[in-house]
């Protein structure tokens, strides 16, 4: 039994602690901060970007160890000092908080961070469960080298209007169903002028109806 489920999660203003400030707590500080969550670190020290970040005040920064009997209020609880231990005693006083990251044990974490590769209207994610998040890393250029997803970014533009122009049309349910799939067909897709054919289409069905 698969016991994930892949998802995509929104974080914004969604209330993430982070224990630890080092290399680390640096990336996910950058994932949160930038996906608009409201961050507070609680860290003895901080790297010299994450010092930076509070200074700017993009984040909020607390000052001081954190003791293995803490309990907080959060959305997401991301463990990530050094201190394998205080992880252990940290998640299991804090059982409340349903999201807890634990940068020392993949499977031990309520969620794993995928490798991504995103376009504007696309985005491939994998992983390989930790089983080796180095030729995970490499797997990158396999992808980008075999992938067309320039294409695809660009279908998805094209797409994500013609789709929107066909919901919002007067055609019957049935009708606005075939459409969709017939703007997903590659000799639709590919044809000269697909964002013409579109309203063409709409008109010529419209006609009959
Ligand atoms: C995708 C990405 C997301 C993210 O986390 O941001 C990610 N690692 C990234 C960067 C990165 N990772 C590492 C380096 C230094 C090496 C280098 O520079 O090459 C760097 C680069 C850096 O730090 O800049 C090495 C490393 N990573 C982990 C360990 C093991 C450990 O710590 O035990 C080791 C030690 C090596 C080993 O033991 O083999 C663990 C994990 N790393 C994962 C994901 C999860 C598994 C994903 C999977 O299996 O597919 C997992 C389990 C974390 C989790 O999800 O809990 C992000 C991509 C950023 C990008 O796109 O470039
Ligand atoms: N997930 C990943 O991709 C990945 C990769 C490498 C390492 N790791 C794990 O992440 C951990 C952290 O790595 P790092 O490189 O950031 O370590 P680091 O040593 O650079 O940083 C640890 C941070 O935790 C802080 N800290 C220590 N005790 C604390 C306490 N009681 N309360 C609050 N803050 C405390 C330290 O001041 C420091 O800022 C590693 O020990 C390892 O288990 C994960």
């Amino acid at each position: 039994m698969n016991s994930l489920i892949h998802v995509s999660l929104k974080v914004k203003n969604k209330k993430v602690m982070i224990v630890g400030g080092g290399k680390i707590a640096e990336r996910q500080v950058k994932r949160f901060m930038n996906a608009g969550s409201s961050v507070l670190v609680i860290s003895p020290s901080l790297t010299e970007r994450l010092n930076h970040w509070w200074n700017q005040g993009n984040i909020q920064w607390q000052q001081r160890e954190v003791s293995s009997t803490e309990s907080f209020q959060c959305d997401i609880l991301c463990l990530v000092t050094n201190n394998h231990s205080l992880h252990h005693l940290l998640q299991l006083n804090n059982q409340h908080v349903s999201i807890i990251y634990r940068a020392d044990d993949y499977s031990l974490s309520d969620i794993g961070f995928m490798n991504k590769i995103e376009e504007k209207h696309f985005t491939v994610a994998w992983t390989t469960h930790g089983a080796s998040p180095i030729y995970a890393k490499i797997l990158k250029n396999d992808i980008e080298e075999r992938l067309p997803l320039r294409k695809y970014d660009s279908d998805l533009a094209f797409l994500e209007k013609a789709r929107n122009m066909i919901k919002e049309s007067t055609l019957s349910e049935n009708l606005k169903w075939e459409c969709l799939n017939e703007i997903c067909t590659k000799e639709f897709l590919e044809s000269e002028n697909r964002s013409e054919n579109v309203h063409k289409l709409l008109l010529s069905l419209q006609a009959k109806h």
